[in-house]
């Protein structure tokens, strides 16, 4: 059984139909990635997937038990409110010492704990976020532009930990991102969405298909190009032209 099944769904907000028709499945174990416009109703699909937002029609379905952590696009805290990022990690629910170091460890930060939230890097808040996000040990990760104010190494950073994290844990990641060269070497699957679903599938394929090339145009092919691993190259060569890029 798929981790969650999304059928036929429609969202509304009063008059604004901001999603239509939205079919999609999540596998277990699998980086699927949305790609759309500014306001093509990205979050509000990760949050009908989290139950946060009702459908007006069609249906989420979740596998039963199933455990989600979910890493939104943004999270102000107010800089003059004191807490600590162990304090923060507990926040929500009651956790252990234990599984907050553990958490920190995953996330590529586990020299945080003591540290004050106002005072982290946008980096090192972000990795904040996914470890409190990975504490209940999800069977998929929702990641909302989770890198959104970081530079191109610090988020190129980010997404290979979160490559690690789904080695490591086995756990399906969905993830909204406007980084597309990141797109391109991360995710299993991408569906660029604009409203509905234009078109869906590996990221070569999406990358090529005139509905994509509409919303995207052709201006980031090159960047696509470095980053499509076809391996008919010999590796040292792949590694320079990434790390150039990165
Ligand atoms: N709570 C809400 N109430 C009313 N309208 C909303 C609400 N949340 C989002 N919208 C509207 O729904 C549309 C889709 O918004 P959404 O945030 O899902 O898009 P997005 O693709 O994630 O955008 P972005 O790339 O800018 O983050 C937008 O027109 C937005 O203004």
């Amino acid at each position: 059984m798929p981790l969650v099944t999304v059928e036929n769904l429609s969202l509304r907000y009063g008059a604004n139909t901001v999603l239509r028709d939205v079919d999609m499945v999540i596998e277990p174990g699998e980086i699927v990635t949305i790609v759309g416009p500014n306001g093509s109703g990205k979050t509000s699909l990760l949050r009908a997937i989290i139950g946060a937002e009702k459908p007006s029609s069609g249906r989420v379905i979740r596998k039963p038990g199933l455990k989600l952590g979910y890493v939104p696009q943004k999270l102000h805290i107010d800089p003059t409110l004191p807490i600590s990022v162990e304090r923060f990690m507990r926040l929500t629910h009651p956790v252990t010492r234990k599984d907050c170091v553990a958490a920190l460890k995953r996330a590529g930060a586990p020299d945080l704990m003591k540290r004050q939230m106002s005072q982290l890097s946008g980096g090192q808040f972000q990795r904040v976020l996914l470890a409190r996000a990975l504490i209940d040990r999800p069977d998929l990760l929702l990641l909302d532009e989770a890198t959104q104010g970081l530079d191109q190494p610090g988020s190129a950073a980010f997404y290979r930990q979160i490559e690690e994290v789904r080695q490591e844990t086995g756990c399906a990641i969905l993830m909204v991102s406007h980084e597309l060269h990141v797109v391109m070497s991360a995710s299993d699957r991408v569906i660029c969405l604009n409203g509905h679903v234009c078109c869906a599938g590996s990221p070569a394929v999406v990358a090529s298909a005139p509905e994509y090339r509409a919303l995207f145009g052709t201006g980031t092919g090159g960047a696509l190009a470095l980053y499509r691993h076809d391996h008919d190259h010999a590796h040292d060569q792949c590694d320079t032209t990434r790390e150039a890029a990165e």
